[in-house]
């Protein structure tokens, strides 16, 4: 399990700070796809790079704490805070990073990608052991064997996010977390990854987080949903809640902008642009483009209003 309580972070650039996390407090479950929904540039990537425990400068950590619950060989519960999940990475928690080409090493072959990346992180000394552990675990994944020959740019866009996926599951941990795993991907490939993002996680029963903007992504796998605009998160609930009964007027706009099957009518996209992260407004951040802002929403920031244990939304329209 992963907690975020009360999670603030920022970048420390030299004109200020843009504070692209803001008081973000939530659990991810074992046994879940958890997704992340909002537009571009709401901090969506960041959040999980502090879930990730990868800050380095200008990233900064302002508020709050990470904790991951785990247990050790033996069973016993271990908990890893920020500062310290770095030390488990691969093991109790990994991360598929968005761009599946940029992040491989382009003049290595793949069998040397996951020698390099996991050499640090498990115990098996024979290479040949390890080369046999990971050709097996290929081979449960679907793919095939000969990839671990290939260098990066001799594989398909698809092929590539299967192996990194793969890389970041060989050693079973318990959280994986996914930034924009299907992005510039054709529809089918797409499935395909998706398909296998949501059996490995049944074959496991461990975390996945899913960060993309693409609601159909989030309608398809995930269990449970956050919102985030402009660095926070305004709603949690279960997806299903989230496409039939979302609460905050952003997530309703969100919603209302996916075009649906036999449905004719105009999609109306959500007006105007989300506010600098440098100098937020006060009050509701979505309060400029919410068509229903009353006063209260200039000028006193909204707190969380529980519709249900699971379902929560930030927004003075609930009060
Ligand atoms: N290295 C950096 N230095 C300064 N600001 C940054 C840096 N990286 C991101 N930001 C800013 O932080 C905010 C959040 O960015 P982030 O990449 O987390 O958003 P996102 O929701 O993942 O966007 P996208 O979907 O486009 O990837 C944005 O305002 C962005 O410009």
């Amino acid at each position: 399990m992963l907690k975020l309580n009360d999670v603030s972070a920022q970048y420390n650039i030299l004109t200020g700070y843009v504070k692209a996390v803001d008081k973000v407090d939530f659990e991810v479950k074992k046994n879940e796809i958890f997704g992340i929904a909002g537009e571009s540039g709401c901090g969506k990537s960041t959040l999980l790079k502090v879930m990730y425990d990868l800050i380095q400068y200008p990233l900064e950590i302002s508020n709050g704490n990470v904790e991951i619950h785990s247990s050790d060989k033996s069973g016993t519960p271990v908990i890893y805070n920020n500062g310290e999940i770095h030390k488990s990475w691969w093991k109790v928690i990994s991360y598929v990073p968005q761009g599946a080409m940029h992040v491989m090493n382009p003049v290595a072959r793949i069998k040397n990608q996951f020698f390099d990346a996991i050499s640090k992180y498990h115990d098996i000394t024979d290479k040949k052991v390890l080369q046999q552990e990971i050709l097996n675990y290929l081979k449960e994944l679907e793919l095939p064997p000969e990839v671990l020959k290939a260098f990066p740019h001799q594989l398909s866009g698809g092929m590539r996010q299967r192996i990194l996926i793969a890389l970041a599951t060989f050693l079973k941990p318990d959280i994986v977390l996914a930034d924009e795993p299907t992005t510039a991907l054709d529809v089918v490939v797409q499935r395909g990854i998706l398909t296998m993002l949501m059996q490995v996680q049944k074959k496991m029963k461990n975390s996945i987080v899913i960060v993309s903007h693409d609601m159909g992504v989030h309608y398809q796998i995930t269990n449970r949903m956050g919102i985030m605009y402009a660095g926070q998160m305004i709603e949690v609930a279960p997806t299903e809640e989230i496409f039939n009964n979302p609460r905050h007027p952003y997530t309703k706009m969100l919603i209302n902008a996916i075009p649906k099957i036999g449905d004719n009518s105009s999609r109306e996209g959500i007006p105007g642009t989300p506010p600098s992260l440098k100098n937020p407004p006060v009050g509701c951040r979505f309060a400029a483009r919410c068509p229903h802002a009353m006063d209260i929403c200039r000028t006193v920031e909204p707190e969380r209003v529980y519709m249900s244990e699971e379902h929560y939304a930030s927004c003075h329209l609930l009060n």
